[in-house]
């Protein structure tokens, strides 16, 4: 088992880097060494995490292999496209560093996927940063934890895919959904589009009003999800997904519903997801009739699920909440990190979270 590491953030003036930075801050083993930014180089971190006090008077350096080099684990929080040459160069420096994308370059799996929706060279397929993913023929999730114990690579899930493979996988893993009928509609807060300045995030717009975003089957995280769910048993999966901006900061809430398979027993349906998740210490089935808010998982690396079945509708209907921030990008990837570090996956991630 490795004990202490040291741990650079590449991205570190972002809201993902800062997040990892926060949770790094708060883990005993960690050794919080460069801190690097792009356009930003040169100036203080307190400049642009001024909640980070800790670390306020440290300089952002360049994020390049050099600043990057020697140390036991390098965290990528990078706009996707940025963090595959990043990576292939620490490769050829440090073959043992544990290297950790937020984004999104390593997470698909197949290439003519990634061209489709980002429409770049594919950077190639890592371990999948997602501990609870279920494996087909799994009531529990074992496969995915043993594939990244001792990992030097962990792809970081979309924060979107996490809460809505948490939401489905159940009911595919179990036979008992309908994969090829899923229909996802989500709230998300306006930290999931990073810090770049964009008309329609300025607050004058955005704070009185939710507006959809990528609809009609052109959003990124489309395909990740169908990979997840297939990896939980599914053939084929057809996903109608649709993200909606709301004036919050944090937090996604995302609606999944399946049509059940004809004949389910509906009482099959809570047995599948009280059993997937019975023993995860951050994903939490809510006691029946309690629906998770995002205002619950804010600050927490948890996801809180609901599930319930609309007889009328034939369909099963899930809820999922999570912090964008946390259990969607630097919990997550603290968690998986934890694992390929041979150290207790829960060290160091917060369970409670902040309220009101
Ligand atoms: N925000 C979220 O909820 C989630 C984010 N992610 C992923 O995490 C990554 C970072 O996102 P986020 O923090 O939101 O984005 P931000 O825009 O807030 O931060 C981006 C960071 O990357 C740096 N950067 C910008 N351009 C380049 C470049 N060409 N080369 C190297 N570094 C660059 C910026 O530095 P500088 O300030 O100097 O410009 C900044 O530190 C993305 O891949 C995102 O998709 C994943 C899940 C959820
Ligand atoms: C509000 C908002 O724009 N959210 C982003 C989520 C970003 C994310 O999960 O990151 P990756 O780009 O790394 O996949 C979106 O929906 O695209």
């Amino acid at each position: 088992m490795r004990m202490s590491f040291t741990v650079a953030v590449a991205g570190a003036s972002g809201y993902a880097g800062g997040e990892m930075l926060r949770l790094l801050l708060q883990h005993p083993e960690a050794r919080i060494g460069a801190v690097t930014a792009h356009a930003n180089a040169g100036t203080h971190l307190g400049e642009h995490q001024p909640h980070l006090r800790g670390l306020a008077d440290r300089v952002l350096a360049p994020t390049t292999p050099d600043t990057l080099a020697g140390h036991d684990v390098v965290v990528l929080a990078l706009p996707h496209g940025a963090s595959g040459a990043v990576a292939a160069e620490l490769a050829q420096r440090d073959a043992g560093t544990v290297v950790v994308d937020l984004g999104a370059d390593h997470r698909l799996s197949d290439a003519a996927d990634w061209l489709a929706y980002y429409g770049s060279e594919h950077a190639g397929t890592w371990p999948y940063g997602l501990p609870e993913l279920l494996h087909a023929g799994e009531r529990t999730a074992a496969a995915q934890r043993a594939t990244l114990a001792g990992t030097t690579r962990i792809a970081v899930p979309g924060c979107n895919v996490t809460a809505v493979t948490l939401g489905l996988q159940p009911g595919v893993a179990a036979g008992i959904v309908e994969p090829t009928d899923l229909v996802a509609v989500l709230a998300n807060g306006y930290s999931g589009a990073g810090k770049s300045l964009k008309p329609h995030l300025l607050a004058s717009e955005g704070l009185g009003m939710a507006q959809p975003y990528a609809v009609g089957g052109s959003h990124r995280h489309i395909p990740e999800i169908a990979q997840n769910l297939r990896t939980a048993g599914a053939p084929d999966v057809t996903l109608s997904f649709t993200p909606t901006l709301v004036p919050m900061a944090r937090g996604i809430l995302a609606t999944a519903t399946a049509r059940l398979v004809p004949g389910t027993d509906p009482a099959a349906v809570r047995s599948a997801w009280e059993s997937a998740y019975a023993d995860e210490p951050f994903v939490h089935l809510l006691p029946e009739g309690q629906w998770p808010t995002t205002a619950a998982t804010l600050g927490a690396n948890t996801a809180l699920v609901q599930v319930a079945v609309d007889e009328r509708a034939g369909r099963v209907v899930t809820v999922t909440a999570i912090d964008n921030l946390v259990k969607g990008t630097a919990g997550g990837a603290l968690q998986s990190l934890n694992l390929a570090l041979g150290l207790p996956e829960t060290l160091g991630l917060p369970l409670d979270g902040v309220a009101p």
